[in-house]
């Protein structure tokens, strides 16, 4: 292999440590939590630092997962490849590469931003990375219900470095991403319950059932509905984002109707997939409806 393949695949395995797509979306959440936040004190600069600095600790939080997880990712198909998993990288390069992208992160946020955005973002990452990671997922099957506030926040995040403060309206966007998170990740455990099982990690089809999770897809879909017309009924989003929410929670009801009542692996990774949509959908949308008003 020649160094340059050898420096690009090194190069991709620690982005692949990073788990890119999944912080792009955190990232997107974040930035409409800033675009949303009163303009005042909107700066092109303020964005740029909150964006970057939001980016790198969640990122760090990823890789810091991935490190700590290190034998259950081994012991599943879909991560056994992560680079850690398969010692391409090592815990210590792991930790160093994790380190450095927190501490720059922190950094920008402390020096460009606030103090309240800088805490905030280190309280997410250590929900995640360490509260979620360590003590909920190997623990309880509600893991990834209480865990998700951390992958909620986002929008408070953005929200906080522009104004400084974090209003209601932040929150209920906060809102939208907790309760979104049961109906995204169960779909996904529905397909994957055996992997889980056989890593040991107590998600809520290996400990309740297919069925049960089934129906608690459906139920949290419900509720995801209903907590979509907040920002309507509070007034911070007009009548564009209401049709939005109502055209993505429509379909995503069928889906997870279907989930209950017509189950197959094929649906439930569908249904996976759509919740990702629906999410940057309904977060553009928000995005849209506030500049056009
Ligand atoms: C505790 C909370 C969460 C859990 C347990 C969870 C779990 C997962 C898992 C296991 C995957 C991997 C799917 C695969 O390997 O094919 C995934 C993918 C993904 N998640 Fe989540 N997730 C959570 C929260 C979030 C949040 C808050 C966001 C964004 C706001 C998000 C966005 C995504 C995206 C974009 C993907 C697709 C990644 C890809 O295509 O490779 N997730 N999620
Ligand atoms: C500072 C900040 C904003 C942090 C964001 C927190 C964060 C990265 C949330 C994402 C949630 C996520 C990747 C869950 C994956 O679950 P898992 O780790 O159980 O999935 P796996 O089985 O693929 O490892």
């Amino acid at each position: 292999m020649s160094s340059d393949a050898g420096f690009g695949s090194m190069a991709s395995d620690y982005l692949t440590l990073t788990k890119p797509r999944v912080i792009s979306l955190i990232v997107f959440c974040a930035l409409i939590g800033m675009l949303l936040a009163p303009s005042e004190n909107l700066t092109f600069w303020r964005v740029i630092a909150a964006t970057i600095g939001i980016g790198l600790v969640s990122a760090a939080a990823a890789a810091f997962n991935c490190l700590l997880e290190l034998k259950i990712d081994q012991r599943m198909a879909r991560t056994r490849s992560r680079p850690t998993a398969r010692g391409a990288i090592s815990v210590r390069a792991a930790l160093g590469w994790s380190s450095a992208l927190g501490a720059i992160g922190m950094i920008i946020l402390l020096v460009w931003v606030n103090a309240l955005t800088a805490i905030l973002t280190l309280a997410t990452f250590v929900g995640y990375a360490l509260i979620y990671t360590l003590f909920l997922k190997p623990r309880t099957p509600q893991n990834i219900v209480i865990g998700g506030l951390s992958g909620a926040m986002p929008p408070a995040l953005g929200w906080a470095a522009i104004t400084n403060s974090v209003p209601a309206e932040a929150w209920v966007l906060v809102l939208i991403i907790f309760i979104w998170t049961p109906p995204h990740f169960w779909a996904l455990a529905l397909y994957r319950t055996e992997e889980y099982a056989a890593a040991g990690v107590p998600m809520l089809p290996v400990t309740h059932g297919p069925e049960f999770t089934r129906l608690h897809v459906f139920l949290y879909t419900i509720l995801l509905t209903a907590v979509t017309f907040m920002p309507f009924i509070i007034g911070m989003s007009g009548v564009a984002y209401l049709i939005s929410a109502v055209l993505l929670d429509a379909i995503f009801l069928v889906y997870s109707w279907k989930i209950w009542r017509n189950y197959s692996d094929l649906l439930a990774k569908k249904t996976f997939r759509f919740s990702i949509i629906y999410l940057s959908a309904l977060f553009a949308a928000l995005l849209i409806d506030h500049y056009i008003r």
